[in-house]
């Protein structure tokens, strides 16, 4: 095909760069039957019909931001009356009319989606290395995951050292031992005192000091590996999630083990997010075919990484199913876990596609396209690993505003679907439920996507963002740490299990709830993570495989089926109490609770676009103020941005105090980050990265409903082309 110029290729009216163009054609396409320009063409024709749509779309929002900056301005402070707040929503066309009842019609749904309760992991998709080990966290030890965390706090000689400290161990072993007793308990005795696990006419025989026992439940057996007299593992089942006991007496844990048992692995991600929104920092062609390659890998089975750590280089690779005897023949569970795709949503174009008039296409649209197409080798069974038994690819959706956005993304997966010659529906949509008119209109979101929707879940992290923005000018708000216990919040987070369950959900698709924000307080998390499954959430997402090692054990404590059965039948809610702006009562903050809630937003602002812009990496561990590892990506950014351009516009705090906070939290960055190739952003306070930081808190108002990635993606594209003409 012709060339336009060295770095982009002409296919049809479009100019497509050389990198993406080649990707498609020798890496994405061979072997599935498409052809390449049947594939261009069909390609340009969806640009053709839905990039207007999508520009349209986000002209109705600037739109309704504009009537709503304009409504609070003319009532400024807390809605007084919400009877007449409501009729403007309606008369907007904010809130539209709610559908009547309706149940959900996907079909061809994985096990994993419909009825398996369990931990949801997500990582950025352009890090093999994460994204490899993301696949594989489908399967967890547990003695690790204890061991290596805050679980067991580190007091009474059971510190982790520099070395296996066995009292440390011991605590391990037992608690791993109370999960057995609590989830799998014993006719008689304790797991505990286990001597051996065998197994006999298709039933677990345990061993104890003085007698043989088996388990109350037999049926909780699903298989052994090995001899069964002597089995190498023996797998379980609780709550739908798999429990395999490891036996090795030869291993360094097991040979101390009366029973020979080394860990405990537990079914824990039993399905993944691949990200490609917004724990990744893709601004260019080349970015975006780094997550499509990834993406295209993992569902033919051959993503690898080379991991070099503790003195050892090895490859990563994608781990097989696993296969064990059970008690009528053998049972082969997924080795990986169920994986989804989170596309970008609706805001940002792409260079790496010029339309016929020269236009970057919407990001979105590239997307659905390459992520389906990646797809396409699961699909049509060419993989060396299966994703979807059930034949269907999982599409996650961001940041959609409302029905008409939903009604777009459904509409646009079908086209998608029709270039590839899929069936209807194959591509199922998980709608996050994460910015304020979707959660304001959601049964109207579930209905325009009701035969593909596979999830709705509970982004609270933009959602918070999205509260700020919108309100922005109603007044200043709480304090950032307070939003968790307002009243829109708590709404926003039954409702979403209401009306899932009243659309059908059960036994169909995921009730998701949000992000754990802090990687390394995993106590913390075994301690109040509970609540999701207990909100009736069938997933909830979680930063790390350790952390889904650790979450899934709440999914053993909580019967899911059972608590969304009590919660069906009614919403506990009010639309008043979703719509309660968060604004605060009083301002009179002490100058001390002011600069610490502008220093922690700085610090987390700047600690993350630093890493953004200078490295590219979009997701990462930055410390607050207190000195607590929060995880950062651009949802945690938009609110921190946020909140500190609400301060500041209605004058909480000055402009010349929040500059001054700027260059004394970058001077705390640089303390954290000093080390080999950092460049400081003080004393200069002149670089791309602060620059950026700057500009999303004092552009704040004027970003589009508050996102990042403009300023973002422009900033790490000029920090790009520097590093580029300083090399030529
Ligand atoms: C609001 C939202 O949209 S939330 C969704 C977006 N957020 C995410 O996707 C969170 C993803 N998580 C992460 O990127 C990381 O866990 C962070 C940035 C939070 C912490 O990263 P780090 O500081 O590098 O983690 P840490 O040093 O504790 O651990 C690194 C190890 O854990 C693994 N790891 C950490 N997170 C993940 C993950 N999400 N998936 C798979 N593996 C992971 C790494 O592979 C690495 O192990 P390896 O050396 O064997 O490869
Ligand atoms: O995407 C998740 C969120 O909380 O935002
Ligand atoms: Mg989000």
């Amino acid at each position: 095909m012709p060339a336009t110029d060295a770095s982009r290729v002409a296919v049809g009216g479009l100019a497509v760069a050389r990198v993406l163009h080649d990707f498609v054609r020798d890496e994405a396409l061979p072997g599935s039957g498409i052809d390449e320009r049947e594939f261009w063409a069909g390609f340009e024709a969806i640009v053709d019909d839905f990039a207007p749509r999508n520009r349209d779309l986000l002209a109705r929002r600037d739109e309704l931001q504009r009537q709503l900056d304009d409504w609070h301005t003319a009532h400024p402070g807390p809605i007084a009356d919400h009877a007449a707040y409501e009729q403007l929503l309606r008369d907007l066309g904010y809130l539209t009319d709610e559908p009547g009842d309706f149940q959900i019609r996907t079909s061809n749904v994985d096990p994993e989606v419909a009825v398996q309760a369990g931990p949801q992991l997500v990582v950025p998709l352009l890090n093999a290395r994460f994204a490899a080990n993301a696949a594989n966290a489908r399967w967890g030890s547990l003695y690790d995951a204890l061991y290596g965390t805050d679980v067991v706090p580190e007091t009474g000689g059971a510190e982790k050292g520099a070395s296996y400290n066995p009292i440390r161990g011991a605590e391990v072993i037992a608690r791993a031992r109370a999960l057995l007793d609590a989830h799998f308990p014993l006719a008689s005795g304790s797991h505990a005192d286990a001597r051996s696990y065998a197994v006999s006419g298709g039933a677990v025989v345990v061993e104890l000091e003085d007698t043989t026992t088996g388990l109350v439940d037999p049926q909780q057996y699903v298989g052994h590996r090995g001899d069964p007299a002597r089995p190498d593992a023996v797998l379980l089942v609780h709550h739908g999630l798999h429990v395999e006991i490891q036996v090795d007496r030869a291993d360094p844990i097991g040979k101390d083990d009366p029973a020979g048992v080394k860990d405990l692995l537990v079914e824990a991600a039993v399905s993944t997010i691949m990200d490609l929104e917004d724990s990744v920092a893709a601004v260019d062609a080349y970015d975006k075919v780094d997550g499509y390659r990834n993406w295209l890998r993992l569902m033919q089975g051959s993503l690898t990484a080379t991991v070099a750590k503790d003195g050892r280089t090895f490859t990563r690779r994608l781990e097989p199913d696993r296969v064990y005897d059970g008690p009528a023949g053998q049972v082969v569970l997924p080795g990986r876990a169920l994986l989804f795709v989170r596309q970008v949503g609706l805001l940002m174009t792409t260079d790496a596609v010029l339309d016929k008039g020269g236009q970057e296409i919407p990001e979105g649209i590239l997307d659905a396209v390459l992520t389906a197409l990646g797809s396409l080798v699961d699909l049509q069974r060419r993989g060396d690993l299966t994703n979807s038994r059930a034949g269907s690819m999982y599409a996650v959706k961001p940041k959609m505003h409302g029905p008409l956005e939903v009604a777009f993304t459904d509409e646009l997966f079908a086209r998608v679907e029709d270039l590839l010659g899929l069936d209807r529906f194959t591509i199922k949509l998980g709608i996050m439920d994460e910015e304020r008119r979707t959660s304001a209109n959601l049964k109207a979101c579930i209905h325009a996507a009701r035969d593909r929707v596979a999830f709705i879940n509970t982004g609270f992290l933009d959602r918070t963002g999205d509260e700020l923005h919108t309100s922005m000018l109603g007044g200043a708000m709480i304090r950032k740490g307070e939003m968790k216990s307002t009243a829109w919040i708590s709404a926003y987070e039954a409702q979403n299990v209401d009306i899932g369950l009243e659309c059908g959900f059960q036994g169909r698709a995921q009730i998701g709830k949000g992000m754990w924000a802090m990687p390394d307080e995993m106590a913390a998390m075994l301690e109040q993570k509970v609540n999701h499954p207990l909100a009736g959430a069938s997933c909830a997402w979680v930063p790390s495989p350790t952390a889904a090692t650790l979450h899934a054990l709440h999914y053993h404590r909580v019967d899911v089926a059972a608590r969304q059965r009590e919660l069906s039948g009614g919403r506990r809610t009010s639309l008043e109490q979703l719509l309660t702006v968060p604004l605060a009562a009083s301002t009179d903050w002490t100058d001390e609770e002011r600069t610490a809630e502008v220093e922690n937003n700085l610090q987390g602002i700047l600690g993350y676009v630093k890493r953004w812009i200078d490295d590219g990496i979009g997701c990462s561990k930055v410390p607050d103020i207190h000195g607590t590892a929060l995880m950062e990506d651009r949802a945690t950014c938009r609110i921190s941005s946020q909140h500190v351009a609400n301060w500041l516009h209605h004058g909480v705090v000055t402009a010349e105090e929040v500059e001054a906070a700027f260059e004394r939290m970058a001077e705390v960055v640089d303390r954290q980050n000093a080390g080999f190739g950092y460049a400081p952003m003080a004393p200069a306070y002149d670089d791309e990265a602060f620059g950026a930081a700057r500009d999303l808190v004092l552009q704040g108002l004027e970003q589009p409903s508050g996102y990042t990635e403009p300023i973002l993606h422009r900033s790490r594209r000029a920090k790009k082309a520097t590093r580029k003409s300083a090399q030529e």
